[in-house]
């Protein structure tokens, strides 16, 4: 099944959310008490996704707010010096700041982020700085779930995604779970559900649809998808870490994605990157199950490198790592 999308637009992808900092651990393999160094990076889920989609040729343009100081000019610069359209990067005149990831590589396996997000730019985006004539022009709207997580960036992330749909365009809900925004799991569930109900194309881990459901313990994939195929989703993506990916279409296909053998550096990364590629290879007309090895391929660069954002690879990348075909079975 291949998604159509309009042509005639401006930009491939219009991404909504966070653009932040990232910190990375430069000294690695150790606790982050005894980490003396790290090195800025921009990101943010939905501003990784955007820069992925630049980097393999995708025209994107960004909606978010940042700070009006050194960090949001890096941001905004980086950004645009990548040819993604920053024109709807609202400036925050009211002293907000740029959320910080720092990161902590134990070790290849054991990751984990250490985010600083109090009084974070990004959340407090209004209603009145979304443009439906900006988003009138984009193939794909991405919504990064973690925008849903605290008003007013709630309510002006629900417009952006009522005047896609408004307008045909295809709505991608990256689920994004970042558990240091939101209040409590109940309210994660509520607004997964709402912005899930309505996209076209749902990508997350099992995990961030097991806080969709609102579950204690680990669900299955079926239930999500009978679930979200009552609605109008009509591509689910769910990821399983190094098990792979699987992705399920409404007319009841299913395909399964592996994951490409590499020498691990750190984890995250893999998410942002896997979704750019994937949204790449829809958006290039290319199957379902070569979008799960464009996704799977370009995850597996990323872990190996020390960003998420610069790490984002090239087309030629990404190709030759699926012409070597050396998946983890
Ligand atoms: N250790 C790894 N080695 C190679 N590829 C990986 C590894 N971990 C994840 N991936 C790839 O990245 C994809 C997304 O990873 P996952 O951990 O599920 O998402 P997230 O980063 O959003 O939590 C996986 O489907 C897989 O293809
Ligand atoms: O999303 C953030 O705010 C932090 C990211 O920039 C960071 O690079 C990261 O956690 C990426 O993780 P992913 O979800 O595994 O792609």
């Amino acid at each position: 099944m291949a998604i159509s999308f309009e042509e005639n637009k401006a930009f491939d992808v219009i991404a909504f959310g966070r653009a932040c900092i990232d910190l990375n651990a430069v000294e690695y393999n150790r606790p982050m008490e005894e980490t003396m160094t790290f090195q800025k990076y921009v990101g943010g889920s939905p501003a990784n996704v955007a820069i992925g989609c630049s980097k393999l040729g995708l025209k994107a343009g960004f909606i978010g707010k940042i700070p009006d100081d050194q960090h949001g000019r890096f941001i905004e610069q980086y950004m645009s010096s990548k040819g993604i359209d920053t024109s709807q990067m609202v400036k925050d005149t009211e002293g907000r700041k740029t959320g910080l990831a720092f990161t902590e590589i134990l070790s290849p396996e054991e990751c984990s982020i250490l985010m600083y997000r109090e009084n974070a730019a990004d959340l407090y985006i209004t209603t009145s700085e979304v443009q439906e004539e900006y988003i009138k022009q984009a193939k794909i709207f991405l919504i990064s779930g973690t925008a849903l997580a605290q008003s007013p960036s709630r309510e002006a992330a629900l417009k952006a995604v009522h005047l896609a749909k408004k307008n045909n365009i295809k709505v991608a809900f990256e689920l994004d779970y970042r558990p240091y925004t939101w209040q409590s799991r109940e309210e994660t569930a509520v607004y997964y559900s709402l912005v899930a109900e309505k996209a076209d194309i749902v990508i997350g881990t099992r995990e961030e649809y097991d806080m969709m459901e609102n579950l204690s313990s680990e669900g299955d994939n079926q239930t999500t998808i009978d679930y979200l195929f009552q609605h109008e989703p009509e591509l689910v993506v769910i990821k399983h870490g190094v098990d792979g990916s699987y992705a399920y279409t409404k007319d009841g296909k299913s395909y399964q994605g592996k994951a490409y053998k590499t020498k691990v550096l750190k984890t995250f990364g893999a998410g942002d990157s896997y979704a750019s590629a994937f949204l790449y290879a829809i958006l290039s007309g290319k199957d379902v199950e070569s979008a799960l090895k464009y996704g799977s391929a370009s995850a597996s660069i990323v872990v190996s490198k020390h960003s998420s954002s610069e790490a984002m690879p090239e087309v030629s990348e990404i190709e030759a790592l699926i012409q070597e075909n050396n998946t983890y079975v």
